[in-house]
């Protein structure tokens, strides 16, 4: 991912490959300062340890969903929710609902908060969804993303069943951001980048030549396409060529930033007043404003 690669280049900073989880104990070790992680790993290995801040709680990638999930057929085949899940008949004290998962922590407290008083847990590492149609588990806890793995497998989601929507997120620890030279600075750079770069995603720049008297008169043909006015207008430079001995500009430059999705729309409208030769771009970053996450975690940090 291109904000993957532009980390390696910030100096400063040394950039470590691990396994999720292992970023959350290091973080909390602190052998880590700063770490990109899904948030079900963060809640997992975390445990709600007061250290871990999510700096940035939405990167846009990795979302799933931590969700329990029982069989399609069988005793749970009219079963739709955790509600009716937990009035089941069938679970005693010597026979309680067996679940497995890898979120050992997050898995028994959800349903303890829940209220689900006969359940028991297993854990294992991979390949869980096999565990109710080899008859070792009732139901699984795991993620979720496209539903294809369920399916597969003959599982199904309940309502009321969804113990955490993750994605992933950027994180710190505070003791760090606290107390190591430098790390808040760099946090602050990051966060900044990401946020740019985030925005910036699913835009484009558009440049384009427009004939035209003045500045204002191309503004005002500019503006009065709905899909041409760009972050905060347009920005136009004249286009000086010499005629007759003479510099002229009756070109003006347009530039444009519209969102992809919209780009064919905004070549036609660009057309249809008059545009020629249009350029476009993809955008790596757009800084605005300060970040309110950037105060937000200034104030966490009691700054
Ligand atoms: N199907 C998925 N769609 C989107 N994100 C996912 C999906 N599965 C896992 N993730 C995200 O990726 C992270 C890592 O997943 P997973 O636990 O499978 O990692 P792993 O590399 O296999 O780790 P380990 O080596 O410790 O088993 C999860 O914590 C979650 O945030
Ligand atoms: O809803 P889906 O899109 O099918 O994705 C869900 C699957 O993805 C994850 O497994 P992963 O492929 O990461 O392998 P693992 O369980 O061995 O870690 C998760 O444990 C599910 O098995
Ligand atoms: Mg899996």
């Amino acid at each position: 991912m291109a904000w993957q690669r532009n980390l390696l280049i910030l100096s400063n900073l040394e950039v470590w490959f691990q396994r999720p989880k292992d970023i959350v104990r290091k973080l909390q070790s602190g052998d880590l300062d700063i770490g990109i992680v899904g948030f079900d790993t963060v809640s997992e290995y975390g445990q709600g340890n007061e250290d871990l801040i999510v700096v940035h709680d939405t990167l846009e990638y990795g979302a799933c969903r931590l969700s329990l999930a029982i069989p399609k057929y069988g005793i749970f085949e009219n079963i739709n929710s955790l509600h009716e899940l937990a009035q089941m008949p069938q679970w005693t004290t010597e026979r309680p609902l067996r679940i497995v998962t890898g979120f050992s922590y997050l898995g028994p407290k959800f349903l303890k908060e829940k209220g689900l008083e006969y359940v028991s847990f297993s854990t294992a590492d991979g390949a869980l969804e096999a565990a109710p149609a080899m008859g070792i588990a009732d139901a699984i806890i795991d993620l979720v993303s496209s539903g294809m793995t369920l399916r597969e497998n003959d599982l199904k989601e309940i309502e009321g069943g969804v113990v955490l929507a993750s994605q992933a997120v950027f994180v710190a620890s505070k003791r760090s951001l606290n107390t190591r030279e430098g790390v808040l600075e760099i946090t602050h750079e990051i966060l900044e980048r990401l946020e740019a770069h985030l925005r910036a995603t699913g835009q484009v720049t558009v440049v384009a030549n427009m004939r035209g008297n003045s500045a204002k008169e191309v503004a005002e043909r500019i503006l009065s396409q709905t899909s041409l006015s760009g972050l905060q207008g347009p920005t136009l430079s004249p286009v000086y060529c010499k005629r007759d001995g003479k510099v002229v500009a009756d070109y003006y430059a347009i530039v444009v930033c519209v969102p992809q999705k919209s780009l064919y729309k905004s070549v036609q409208q660009l057309r249809s007043i008059g545009g020629s030769g249009v350029l476009v771009s993809d955008l790596t970053y757009i800084f605005e404003e300060e970040t309110p996450r950037w105060r937000k975690l200034l104030s966490q940090l009691g700054l």
